[in-house]
């Protein structure tokens, strides 16, 4: 039996990719692994759908001051360690790594026994763990045309981002019975990325009373971050984070608010949802979600509205207009030739797990 390690975490968006591999690897007959954090979100989306998980130490890479600088090398270090052991003992034809801080010391493990290496890159431009990961790779795969500018050329696949099947089976009246909200007056679906962002939560919360007059709203708030006061508002409901249902909700929603997370913003592409983007600022990253977000407004895909912008007018405006040209998105995601990355990626680790 062909076997396969999957790597990547530290936020779901390292990991929802893996997820919408999984059910292809299984019917090419893989048996697959995973290899994450010891307490990652990575570690709860991967056993929710029983696949056999090991846990190794992680740290992250910064390259601001932060206490954690001093610690976190000999996490690294002893995850590396952790991975050669784990890799040696589960021999892999192949690991498929999506990225982020924990899955560079199972690629280096797997390049020091010589197992090929496939990475994903969901952004626009490689973040430092992939960079990092590069040049121990067999492939590398990415998102946007523009990435490939980046890469070694003899190992840059563009792929598209690999999308969960079930996300396009959602049930709009499910999504009704679930949150208990009415078929009679739109909905807007608010996601910020899979942490939630503060930000956003602040800035929907002041115009929520006058949003409520003409829409229904689900908001998707991260952890920790659900408003107590809030919870018997008419119209309103309010989840952490939400993991099978969200298909449901994705159906229910007329128009979305998202972070610029690149897996997001392919979803919400693949299931044509009229939506305003608030990219994650570059004071607070490196800003690859502001270049996400510029990239599908080009197209014609999205409303961007930065931070430095953000207020209750600017946030209201672009629902009102966003809302009111929406069949105008629509037509521009129906024509758009993004295709799901699936069976492209299980081809090329195919390919290389039967050298
Ligand atoms: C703060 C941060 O580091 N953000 C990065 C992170 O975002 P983040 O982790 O938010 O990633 P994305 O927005 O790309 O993906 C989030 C994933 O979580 C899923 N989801 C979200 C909420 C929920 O309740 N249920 C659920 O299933 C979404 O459907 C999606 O599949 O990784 C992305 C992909 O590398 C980057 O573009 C972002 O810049």
């Amino acid at each position: 039996m062909k076997k396969i390690i999957l790597t990547g975490g530290g936020t779901a968006g390292h990991v929802t990719p893996n997820l919408a591999l999984i059910p292809s690897l299984k019917e090419h007959g893989y048996e697959i692994r995973y290899i994450g954090s010891y307490q990652g979100i990575e570690r709860k989306l991967i056993e929710g759908v029983g696949i056999p998980y090991d846990g190794i130490s992680s740290g992250k890479l910064r390259r601001y001051f932060d206490i954690k600088n001093f610690s976190d090398p000999f996490r690294v270090v002893k995850g590396y360690g952790e991975a050669l052991k784990l890799i040696k003992l589960h021999r892999p034809d192949v690991v498929f790594s999506k990225g982020g801080f924990v899955a560079v010391p199972v690629v280096l493990a797997a390049k020091h026994y010589k197992i090929p290496v496939i990475i994903h890159e969901s952004d626009m431009t490689p973040g430092l763990a992939n960079k990092i990961c590069i040049p121990s790779a067999a492939k590398v795969c990415c998102n946007f045309p523009e990435t490939l500018g980046y890469l070694p050329k003899e190992k840059a696949c563009l792929t598209g981002s690999p999308i969960r099947k079930e996300l396009l089976q959602g049930d709009r009246l499910t999504g009704l019975k679930y949150t208990g909200l009415s078929a009679n007056r739109p909905i807007i679906l608010i996601i910020g990325g899979s942490l939630g962002s503060v930000t956003v939560n602040r800035s929907v919360r002041h115009i929520l009373s006058k949003l409520l007059e003409t829409f229904q709203v689900i908001h998707i708030c991260g952890k920790g971050n659900l408003d107590e006061s809030l919870k018997t508002t008419e119209g309103y409901v309010q989840y952490e984070y939400v993991d099978a249902p969200l298909k449901h909700l994705f159906a229910a929603a007329d128009l979305m608010i998202s972070r610029a997370g690149a897996n997001s913003i392919c979803e919400i592409l693949a299931l044509h949802k009229p939506n305003i983007l608030i990219p994650l600022s570059a004071a607070a990253s490196r800003g690859d979600q502001i270049l996400n977000a510029r990239s599908f407004e080009k197209q014609g895909f999205s409303c961007v509205l930065e931070e430095e912008n953000l207020s209750d007018d600017s946030l209201f405006q672009a629902i009102t207009q966003t809302y009111n040209d929406r069949q105008t998105y629509i037509s521009r995601m129906e024509q758009s030739e993004l295709h799901n990355a699936v069976d492209t990626i299980v081809d090329m680790i195919e390919s290389l797990a039967s050298n």
